[in-house]
């Protein structure tokens, strides 16, 4: 996951390749409810691991369920309907599908329970499910707003003789809380009418699916009236398989359906869903099939590519799919015509104002979107010179991110910044890894930041959190070199001009790795090996061979990947990357340098001097500014940074309001 304050994308050229997607939330929080309400023990494969079932897994355990997880599968004993904690204070997060639905539960059921979440969901309704479970009997008060979260919940006087009744034009995530809820007391038929224009109709066919798979048939009169049969009884089907999840699904659609293929690949191949998922958001499908999608599907996989081009633009009624939608707003950003997407109010009461954060975002980038209490309609900008580059504010929606990022796809090739890329952990926590395992760009347009400096100027610190505020792969350039000297001294050959070849010939057969900070030499972890005094020395004389370096630059400039690369060495500028936008020559004065070096070698309990560290240094300097190949010293165009009297926070800072001021937005 990118934890960073934000993510720029560089635009992005084709897109083409597999993914495997995680698990349905709406799936899987209804499954693990009804798991743990339920008799026996339920085995769930391919769970969602994300905020939103995190928060649902918390509640469930708090509540005295056992919860046995190792990977992907998820054990369940059920309680039967007893709570063993009937006193407890849950906090749900911004998940619906978990506030909604143990709201009912726990209320039906009876105990002191405290129920809140997140800011936001303290704004998200929730009066017309608490008005139905008080006709049953339930004791609810609400603790800040009336009718909004949070919520404190008592023992029911349950009545279960009338007829329920539930406003069903807001969310249809009260009525499944319902649904899931009543079971657990159907003494008598229980009788639920809906009031009102019932919404997001396909989340109520998942709920009655998965309640049919837990053993309770509902009776449906249309959708307007519901009934529990008498005795109905909550049962563990034993394994459940949850399906890759179909608003997910919806941003690699739309990928297919805008981009050309790479790599001699041509479309997006998507594994876990199929044309015949119970989740309603499959119908997305069709949306994209309509604005020019070709899609064929098989068991549980999709396969999509650019059809019409430019896109077709639609008129859609879109209650039926109210998540999958946003992302058919961003599409129409690459239509022929003004897209009109209607009957989605409910947008607004979700994670933001969904209206309102699409049309402001839409905006940013040279879009006209007009906007109504239930619709949206977005008309793309005009021509190249119309598209903008934009800073997408995301409002802690997972989905305002997602659907953004296609933008990167633009043909004017202007970068998207997407901030608080964080957010998606709410339902697809590697949402943007999966982006980048199938989209390429130019690599003309893949943002390299240079880190260059003689030894102990601290350039592998400041390169370091570079990368990691920017979301950025990052390169020790240095650490190959230092490798390279290792495995030569390992293999007795020593470090001489005559054994030049010897030691390319070594270099092109080692299994060199990176993950994260820690370098692999095969199966060894050479992080700590390669860092030793006498191995920064061998890597200075192995680095000053011509044709150890030439092996290493393609090794090098394949590190320049999506979304970007902060590489740090002492030629990263003026000779791997001699275009990168942004070189930084980083300096500090000699006796500086020995004395940090001095100060990093005295904490890890080596002895050293500093007048022997201070000489060392500067042959080093002398030997890498003077060899033929490569010498060190700054690129032309370079930004010189002396951190002699600066703090690494205070270095960060400078670089990155330098790169900042490289940026359009
Ligand atoms: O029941 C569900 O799993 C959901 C129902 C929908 O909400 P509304 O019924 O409020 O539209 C949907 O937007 C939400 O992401 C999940
Ligand atoms: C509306 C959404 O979430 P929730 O389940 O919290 O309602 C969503 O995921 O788009």
């Amino acid at each position: 996951m990118f934890s960073t304050a934000f993510l720029d994308l560089p635009p992005l050229a084709h897109a083409a390749g597999a993914v495997t997607l995680p698990g349905s939330k709406s799936i899987s929080n209804r499954v693990l409810l009804l798991a743990a309400m339920s008799e026996g023990t339920t085995t769930i494969h391919d769970l969602l691991d994300s905020d939103d079932t995190r928060v649902m897994l918390i509640a469930l355990r708090t509540l005295g369920c056992a919860v046995e997880q190792s990977g992907a599968i998820v054990k369940i004993t059920g309680l039967g309907g007893k709570l063993p904690n009937d006193s407890a204070k849950l906090f749900l997060g911004n998940a619906g599908t978990a506030m909604r639905p143990l709201t009912a539960a726990l209320a039906v059921v009876g105990g002191d329970f405290e129920l809140s979440g997140v800011p936001r969901m303290h704004e998200r309704p929730i009066g017309d499910l608490v008005d139905a479970l008080r006709q049953l009997g339930c004791a609810i008060d609400y603790l800040g707003n009336e009718g909004y979260p949070p919520l404190k919940l008592g023992a029911p006087a349950l009545q279960l003789d009338a007829p329920i009744k539930v406003r069903g034009d807001v969310s249809s995530q009260f009525l499944t809380a319902l649904l899931m809820a009543l079971p657990l007391v159907a003494t008598k038929d229980i009788v639920i009418e809906v009031v009102g224009e019932l919404i997001s109709r396909p989340y109520i066919e998942i709920t009655l699916n998965l309640l049919a798979r837990f053993g309770v048939q509902v009776r449906r009169d249309d959708w307007e009236r519901f009934t529990i049969p008498a005795g109905a009884k909550l049962r563990s089907p034993g394994d459940i398989h949850v399906e890759a999840d179909a608003s997910s699904a919806s941003y690699f659609i739309a990928l297919g359906a805008l981009s050309t293929g790479a790599n001699g690949h041509n479309g997006i191949k998507i594994q876990g869903v199929g044309a015949d998922s119970i989740q309603g958001d499959i119908r997305f499908m069709e949306a994209a099939q309509a604005m020019g999608a070709k899609i064929e599907s098989g068991p549980n996989w999709l396969h999509i590519q650019r059809g019409a081009w430019p896109l077709k633009a639609i008129d859609l009624d879109c209650n039926h799919i109210p998540d999958a939608a946003m992302t058919l707003a961003v599409m129409a950003l690459y239509a022929d015509g003004t897209t009109n997407l209607r009957n989605i109010a409910s947008w607004r009461v979700k994670e933001t104002d969904r209206i309102a954060a699409m049309a402001t975002e839409l905006r940013k980038l040279g879009a006209t979107v007009v906007e109504g209490q239930d619709y949206i309609q977005v008309t793309p900008p005009a021509g190249m010179a119309g598209w903008k580059a934009a800073s997408i504010h995301t409002y802690d929606d997972h989905r305002v991110a997602m659907c953004f990022s296609l933008a990167a796809f633009n043909p004017a090739q202007v970068p998207v910044r997407i901030e608080d890329p964080k957010c998606v952990a709410k339902t697809f926590p590697d949402y943007f890894e999966a982006l980048f395992s199938v989209a390429t760009a130019d690599t003309r347009n893949i943002p390299v930041i240079c880190v260059d400096g003689p030894t102990a100027s601290g350039k592998g610190t400041l390169a370091a959190v570079l990368a990691e505020k920017l979301g950025y792969h990052f390169l020790d350039s240095g650490s190959l070199y230092r490798i390279t000297g290792l495995a030569a001294s390992r293999a007795d050959i020593a470090l001489e001009a005559a054994n030049e070849a010897a030691i390319v010939a070594l270099l092109q057969s080692l299994p060199i790795h990176f993950e994260g900070s820690h370098i692999w030499l095969a199966d060894e972890d050479v992080s700590d090996a390669i860092r030793t005094e006498e191995a920064g020395m061998n890597a200075s004389k192995v680095s000053a061979f011509p044709a150890v370096r030439a092996a290493l630059i393609d090794l090098q400039r394949n590190f320049r990947k999506l979304p970007g690369l902060v590489a740090d060495g002492r030629d990263m500028g003026t000779v791997i990357f001699p275009e990168a936008p942004l070189k930084v020559y980083l300096t500090a004065s000699a006796a500086c340098r020995a004395e940090r070096r001095h100060k990093q070698l005295i904490s890890k309990g080596i002895p050293a001097t500093l007048d022997d560290l201070r000489a060392d240094l500067e042959a080093r300097d002398a030997r890498d500014s003077s060899r033929t190949v490569a010498p060190l010293k700054p690129a032309q165009d370079a930004l010189l940074l002396d951190n002699s009297d600066l703090t690494v926070e205070a270095s960060v800072q400078t670089v990155l309001d330098w790169w900042q001021s490289k940026q359009p937005f």
